[in-house]
């Protein structure tokens, strides 16, 4: 009997390192291209199965240092390099001219896989869709924000940078405090007007929860993003994470689901018109009740959700670091308050939309402060079929990394990179850069849809708060440590001092 068992065992335990070993050689094989065309590239020692992931082990908030020593190897060197995320080969193209072609390529618009995390919650939405159905929608979605209705909302973007200012008043001259959530609560009520034509009220628990549960949302993609073991569904829905999400997402869907509804009704009642203005939802819903084959409902929410959880995040962070930098640059600050106090004459005003066409230097500023935090820091694509790049070929199932984070610090093409340095954007040294070493709204066919929308409002709210307030904060750029997530953010927040600007 002893020896019956000890032969079967012998035998399961042969038929298991056999296959095994079958299942191993077929993998090999099935990826054999991979391996082949990888051998173009340069990159670091990867082991098998995690590949070069090694050399990220560690606290989270030391990915970005981690991946600055790998570019730092490559220094200068011209050609697209490699890292292997486990067993998943990631092409690097920092050419600028390799980047734009990539950028503009059709084969290669489709987002890599980590982007399904998103879709949990935004589902296909224009920033996680790809294909036939992602292009209609665009189609429809891109002329809604034209400079038409960009115009329209100047006195949404007016009344919130307003108010941010006056709740600032109070903290003057109080020390440190995190300006963040000041921002961050100016342009959630900006969008919700805006997008969702709602108008946050301060008393209402919904309109607070949801708040809340918007930077839960941030935080919960962040956690699950940095962990790749928990990138597989079946077992990040065994986690207590994935049923914290599902609150968040039904409450945020209700929420979201409820704009959805008073917008249909407005449209079926002929008030839509009778609000001050008419937001993004409303110009949605009468287009898809023009064509109802557009979009389904499904469509219509996520295409909703994505453009609302797209842009405050984004432009909160902008604005955030924007009054950061001036405060640790005030040599820059103070040329840009010489801009305003030349423009606005004897005393401070409310921006006008022709006003803010006229600040070059307070455009200067922004645009410096997208290139140290580019929203998109990383931008990854899937390689759905072979295709070649400047005679470099890429295999399907290889991804693509644009790490737009080093092209912006790349000395070839940047003076003074590793500090706020406006000057960076003067007309002479644009002419000198090639266009695609400065890409904070990405490119080509993914590129941003909210970057005008983005752009007016980040003048008005920076002319608003530049015109009353000083700001003042410690150290220099090289002094701050970000983290990486689905964008770029200082670890230790955006901490400043205000005090009330002397305008004489
Ligand atoms: C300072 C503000 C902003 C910055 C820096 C920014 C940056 C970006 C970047 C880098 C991408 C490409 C992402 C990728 O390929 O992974 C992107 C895509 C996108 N952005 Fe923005 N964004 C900003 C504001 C906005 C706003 C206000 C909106 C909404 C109106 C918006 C809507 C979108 C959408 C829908 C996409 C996906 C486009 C596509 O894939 O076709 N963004 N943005």
């Amino acid at each position: 009997m002893i020896n019956y068992l000890y032969n079967l065992m012998y035998r399961i335990t042969g038929f298991l390192i056999f296959s095994t070993l079958v299942y191993i050689m077929y993998y090999i094989f099935t990826r054999r291209k991979l391996y082949a065309y990888s051998k173009q590239f340069l990159g670091e020692f990867a082991f098998p199965l995690i590949g070069n992931c090694y050399m990220l082990i560690g606290k989270n908030e030391d990915v970005l240092i981690k991946l600055a020593k790998f570019f730092k190897k490559f220094d200068g060197v011209n050609q697209p390099l490699k890292f292997w995320l486990g067993s998943k080969l990631c092409i690097i193209f920092t050419n600028p001219h390799q980047v734009e072609k990539i950028l503009f390529s059709q084969k290669l618009s489709h987002k890599m896989e980590i982007y399904d995390i998103l879709k949990r919650f935004v589902g296909e939405g224009l920033i996680t869709a790809s294909g036939a159905e992602y292009r209609r929608h665009k189609k429809i979605i891109v002329p809604i924000l034209d400079l038409n209705f960009i115009n329209s909302l100047y006195d949404v973007f007016l009344k919130y940078s307003q108010k941010c200012t006056e709740d600032l008043m109070f903290y003057c001259n109080k020390g440190t405090l995190d300006i963040e959530p000041f921002i961050h609560d100016c342009f959630l009520r900006t969008v919700s007007h805006a997008f969702l034509g709602k108008e946050y009220d301060e008393e209402s628990k919904d309109d607070h929860q949801f708040k809340l549960d918007v930077i839960e949302i941030y935080d919960k993609i962040l956690t699950r993003l940095i962990r790749p073991w928990l990138h597989p569904d079946f077992i990040y829905q065994m986690t207590s994470l994935a049923k914290r999400e599902d609150e968040l997402m039904q409450r945020c869907h209700a929420y979201i689901g409820k704009a959805v509804i008073e917008s249909w009704r407005r449209f079926q009642s002929g008030t839509a018109s009778n609000k001050d203005i008419i937001p993004l939802i409303d110009f949605l819903t009468e287009r898809v009740a023009e064509h109802p084959d557009l979009m389904n409902e499904k469509f219509f929410f996520d295409h909703i959700f994505t453009l609302f959880l797209a842009s405050e995040d984004t432009l909160t962070i902008i604005a955030s670091f924007l009054c950061v930098c001036l405060g640790m640059y005030p040599e820059y600050q103070e040329k840009l308050a010489e801009e305003l106090r030349r423009h606005f004459g004897e005393t401070p005003r409310a921006a006008s939309m022709e006003d803010i066409s006229r600040l070059p230097y307070l455009e200067m500023c922004i645009k410096e402060t997208l290139r140290v935090v580019p929203i998109g820091p990383i931008l990854l694509r899937k390689i759905t079929e072979e295709c070649e790049i400047d005679g470099w070929k890429l295999p399907e199932g290889a991804s693509l990394l644009m790490p737009v984070y080093f092209i912006h610090r790349d000395r070839r093409y940047w003076q003074n990179p590793d500090h706020f340095y406006p000057d960076h954007f003067l007309p002479e040294a644009v002419k000198g850069r090639p266009t695609y070493a400065y890409m904070p709204f990405s490119g080509g066919i993914r590129g941003c849809i909210g970057k005008v929308f983005s752009n007016v409002n980040l003048k008005i709210f920076m002319a608003t708060f530049l015109q009353r307030f000083e700001v003042e904060a410690d150290g220099k750029l090289p002094d701050i440590k970000f983290k990486i997530d689905i964008s770029v953010r200082p670890i230790n927040g955006y901490k400043v001092r205000i005090k009330k600007r002397q305008w004489k």
